[in-house]
């Protein structure tokens, strides 16, 4: 049956959660295989030259070298090389299994992911070592043999299944080996980051020698052609995949589904085009297959420096084997590489290269967590609730049959009866059948919704690296002019480098083939759409009219029952469906709503260049400015400074990485240890009375906290950086209606992003911080008069300054504790709450930053806030006693200079996943003439201390975007690296 091939942790259908365990780091296992001298090169007079000294050691000596020759010695290409185990010719093909492969069954049988891929030359014996001879079968053969005998053993205690499929990856094109007619097949990345296979067949198997033959049907259709170093070289990737899931049904009525998968690749060779001698289509092939080891090659370089940190940017994208392998590589696999060799002298290159790379794969690291389904309650009742009714119809169309048996014994039907009994069951068939159409029509839409929406948020991925690429070689331009305008220099010196640097990265121009590629799709997926609603809704009209029909045909009770019966199971199915579907659908549009946000925040990006480039050209050519624009200038760069859309963004980020964890609608109870923190804290500042956790917010050092006066053109620090934080739960008791008018993240970002919490009304941030719950009405009101709040604070912040003679400035502080003491935090008035210096603290007070302190707040990040309006203390103005304490404790201030100039810098995360999307670096700088008028110090964006990014020595932040996927954050998303 046709269905999506999966490589990472994916969902099943209507699978609302994916639980995973602690992940772990594991090293990749690299082995290395030296297959004996073949009768070819012993006839070549070839000399061997591989030799294994002990379990791991391998020798490769150079042949073209003089042992005579001494003045050499030092510059010997002699090479000695360590693996996790070294095979020679004398190892036979279970020694190989059972050193590398045996110990990762038990792991997929219980829901870890493996992968082995053999590597090496073309001719090397990889296709030997995992499909092997009929009398010497591979590692494919006997890793199934033992994973039957590990299910076996489970199997009164487990469910499982076992499924496979098979796949080649040829000249960049995927084919189903299984199922060689269905074409070339899409990979395709969900928005959870998994590489899937739309349409690959896979095929549910119970024996070991069942998939044997269907591999060796699939291997025929492998594509193999006699080169000149091996007459029955493979000229493409062979993947095979075997999914296994167990079922358990655990306690509380939550089936746990482990879902372990375990790739098993067969490369093809990589190889020499002058070695090989191939010519014409051979030549392409060799193109192809040495394009996508060279990009295997290449993430296996950058995964393995640092020793395999995700940190490093790792390019998947550059081929189809590279994203296959993904997870294999970088992310939720145990991981084997058995590299193989020829030990023959001819061969002296190839087998080098191979050790280099092999050894350098040992550095590779991979994070594995098991995979665990918790099917929820619901969706297994309802599953429940069907198969009773199913069984309940049986039971009364078993008694009617008996019924009417006995009914015809004792008393022959008339010949109206019987033709009516006749008719009314040919009804009913229609009717189930309709019924049966229609489900299957609308999983089908389903599916197909599903695929639409991922292909969206696959266009929308690569639109922002194009849009990032454009924007950056914009800004290179600019700073370029800039640069040569300063130095004078003439335009002509600077061609070449700016034919250098326009040179798109190769990802950015992959992006648009895939955008081409993926709208394609999207034309297909939406034609297809179309096709089948007309089908259902014909479908739908059919099954009405036998609907109305049937009343008239039912000559019993007991039938009207059945059929009763029967319309209630379709509906429960079709409600079942349809809770698939929301599930799948809000869990997509979330991830689809980051793109859209980032778009917008590339597009308010290069808006703010544009003028700030407008104004330099207006300061430069002394053009009279007139007054209304020189304050719209001035409210608009505070606007900046103030950050309001960042912070609006952050929460936007907090609160989908949220929702996408499925945490928001968590409705169970916290555990006993934070449901005593919960109470601890207490906050109930939400309209609902729910218990709002955000990470702990990160306080910018001093040294980001730096003063422009006096400083023309200054760049005045970094912003617009965006993380998600690592946790934020949202327990929610289930709002009343009134209280859903004011869920929305308006109100929520209105309340929390509110630059002076003044707009809110001293008394009311004072009640909710207190805990007392707000009504409708105020909610209402609150949320229509936090609209612009960016506005309203910068116009309150334009009359203070013109009030007290300009410098106005206000700052948001985030406290990052609670006092421990507290039970619900207060509003705390500073020693001076004169209407000069009013401040509300919205948090308890008495922190302290006790090591105890600061172990509970890590695993209860949480969030209090402190609004200071600067400005009302006039510029010069000292803060008060209360605000330099807590700024001094913390040796940081939240606010980096007020930007200008923006600018964009591909930033390659330092600590997020693969996965994770990342936003681009911006830099502003502003002209010395608009920031002279509104001195006083820069702010920051407000950043959770695990979600910053890093700050490099010229004080330049570089930090990742909001996840696009919970998923990564998905891989991709990568944006172009900046030509050097
Ligand atoms: N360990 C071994 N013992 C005996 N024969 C071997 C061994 N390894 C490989 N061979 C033989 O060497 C030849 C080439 O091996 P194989 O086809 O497996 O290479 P390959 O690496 O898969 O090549 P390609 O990449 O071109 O497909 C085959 O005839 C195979 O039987």
């Amino acid at each position: 049956m046709p269905s999506g091939l999966t490589t990472g942790p994916s969902l099943g259908r209507g699978s609302p959660a994916m639980r995973e365990m602690e992940p772990k780091d594991q090293q990749l296992m690299v082995a290395l295989r030296i297959r004996p001298l073949s009768d070819t090169e012993l006839e070549e007079g070839a000399t061997v030259i591989a030799h294994k000294v002990g379990d791991q050691m391998v020798v490769l000596m150079d042949p073209g070298e003089d042992p005579e020759d001494t003045l050499r010695t030092h510059r010997s290409r002699e090479k000695t090389f360590i693996f996790d185990t070294v095979f020679d010719q004398h190892a036979s093909q279970e020694d190989v299994y059972r050193a590398t492969t045996q110990h990762l069954v038990e792991g997929v049988v219980s829901g870890y992911n493996a992968t082995v891929f053999a590597y090496g030359p073309s001719g090397a014996g990889k296709t030997y070592t995992m499909l092997g001879m009929d009398a010497e079968p591979g590692i494919y053969l006997q890793t199934l043999a033992d994973l039957f005998r590990a299910i076996e053993e489970i199997r009164d205690s487990a469910d499982c299944s076992v499924s496979m499929s098979y796949l080649e990856i040829y000249n960049e094109v995927i084919r189903d080996l299984l199922n060689p007619s269905s074409g070339f097949l899409d990979l395709r990345e969900d928005s959870r980051g998994s590489i899937q296979i739309a349409g690959i067949m896979e095929v549910s198997t119970s024996n070991a020698q069942e998939i044997m033959q269907l591999l060796t049907k699939g291997n025929r259709q492998r594509t193999q052609e006699p080169t000149a170093t091996n007459k029955t070289s493979s000229r493409s990737h062979a993947v095979l995949q075997v999914t296994v899931r167990q079922r358990s049904r655990g306690p509380d009525l939550v089936e746990e589904v482990r879902v372990g998968k375990l790739f098993m690749v067969d490369l093809a060779g990589s190889e020499r085009a002058s070695q090989t001698q191939n010519r014409g289509k051979r030549m392409k092939e060799g193109a192809h297959i040495n394009r996508s080891l060279l990009a295997l090659g290449n993430c296996i370089n950058a995964l393995s420096e640092k020793g395999g940190s995700r940190a490093q940017y790792v390019n998947f994208r550059d081929s189809k084997l590279t994203r296959l392998l993904k997870d294999a590589l970088g992310g939720n696999s145990r991981t084997v590489m058995i590299a193989h060799i020829s030990p023959a002298s001819t061969y002296f290159e190839e087998s080098r290269t191979t050790l280099l790379y092999a050894y350098r794969a040992k550095n590779i690291k991979t994070r594995v967590k098991r995979n665990l389904l918790n099917v929820s309650y619901r969706i297994a009742q309802y599953t429940d609730v069907i198969s009773d009714l199913r069984r309940e119809i049986e039971h009364l169309k078993s008694k009617i049959e008996k019924q009417e048996g006995e009914k015809r014994v004792m008393i022959p039907p008339s010949d109206g009866e019987e033709d009516s009994r006749l008719q009314m069951n040919k009804i009913r068939a229609q009717l189930i059948g309709a019924f049966k159409e229609q489900l299957e029509m609308r999983r089908s839409l389903v599916e197909l919704e599903n695929t639409n929406i991922e292909l969206h948020v696959d266009t929308s991925r690569h639109l922002l690296t194009i849009a990032d690429w454009e924007r950056e070689k914009t800004h290179q331009h600019a700073h370029r002019e800039r640069t040569s305008e300063r130095d004078e220099e003439p335009a002509e010196a600077d061609a070449d480098g700016d034919e250098g640097e326009s040179v798109e990265p190769h990802e950015v121009a992959l992006a648009r083939e895939e955008v081409n590629m993926l709208l394609a799709e999207q034309r297909k997926t939406a034609a297809l759409k179309a096709g089948l609603e007309q089908r259902l809704a014909n479908a739908k009209k059919k099954a009405s009219q036998l609907e109305k029909l049937l009343p008239t045909q039912v000559i019993s009770e007991d039938q009207r029952e059945v059929l009763r019966l029967l319309c209630r199971a379709h509906e429960l199915e079709v409600e079942n469906t349809e809770l698939q579907a929301n599930n799948l659908c809000r869990r997509n549009l979330m991830c689809q709503k980051d793109f859209v946000i980032q778009r917008y925040h590339q597009h308010r990006l290069l808006c703010e260049q544009l003028i700030q480039d407008q104004w330099q050209l207006i300061q430069g050519g002394g053009i009279a400015v007139p007054e209304s624009l020189a304050r719209r200038r001035c409210l608009y760069s505070r606007e900046l400074g103030a950050g309001s859309l960042n912070r609006l963004l952050l929460l936007h980020a907090v609160m989908s990485s949220s929702l996408r964890d499925g945490s928001v609608l968590n409705t169970s109870p916290p555990p006993p240890e934070e449901a005593s923190r919960d109470q601890l804290d207490d906050r109930k500042d939400l309209p609902w009375g729910a218990q709002f956790e955000l990470p702990p917010m990160l306080l910018e050092t001093d040294s980001g906290y730096r003063s422009s006066q006096g400083t023309p053109s200054k760049t005045l620090g970094k912003q617009d950086s965006l993380l998600p934080p690592p946790s934020l739960r949202i327990l929610l008791t289930p709002p009343s209606h009134e209280q859903l008018s004011s869920l929305s993240v308006k109100n929520l970002v209105s309340k929390l992003c509110s630059p002076t919490g003044r707009d809110l009304g001293a008394s009311q941030v004072a009640a909710e911080a207190g805990g007392l719950a707000l009504s409708a009405q105020a909610l209402k009101e609150m949320a229509v008069s936090t609209k612009s709040i960016a506005l309203i604070a910068a116009t309150r912040r334009s009359k203070a300054q013109d009030r007290e003679g300009g410098g106005g400035r206000s700052s948001i502080r985030l406290l990052e504790e609670v006092a421990p003491d507290s039970r619900a935090p207060k509003a705390s008035v500073t020693p001076d709450p004169s209407p000069a210096d009013r401040r509300w603290l919205l948090a308890s007070p008495g922190r302290d930053c006790s090591t105890e302190r600061k172990a509970r707040r890590k695993r209860s990040p949480s969030l209090t806030w402190s609004v200071q309006t600067a400005a009302e203390h006039g510029a010069e103005s000292q803060p008060s006693p209360a605000v330099l304490q807590l700024t001094k404790s913390s040796g940081k201030s939240f606010f980096p200079p007020v930007p200008a100039a923006s600018k964009i810098k591909p930033s390659l995360s330092s600590h997020t996943d693969e996965k994770m999307l990342q936003m681009p670096e911006v830099s502003f700088t502003f002209p010395s003439a608009t920031w002279q008028s509104s001195p006083g110090p820069s702010r920051a964006p407000l950043l959770p201390r695990d979600i910053r990014g890093s700050t490099d020595s010229g004080g330049r932040h570089h930090s990742p975007l909001p996840p696009s996927t919970p998923r990564k954050p998905r891989g991709s998303g990568k944006r172009p690296r900046r030509p050097q």
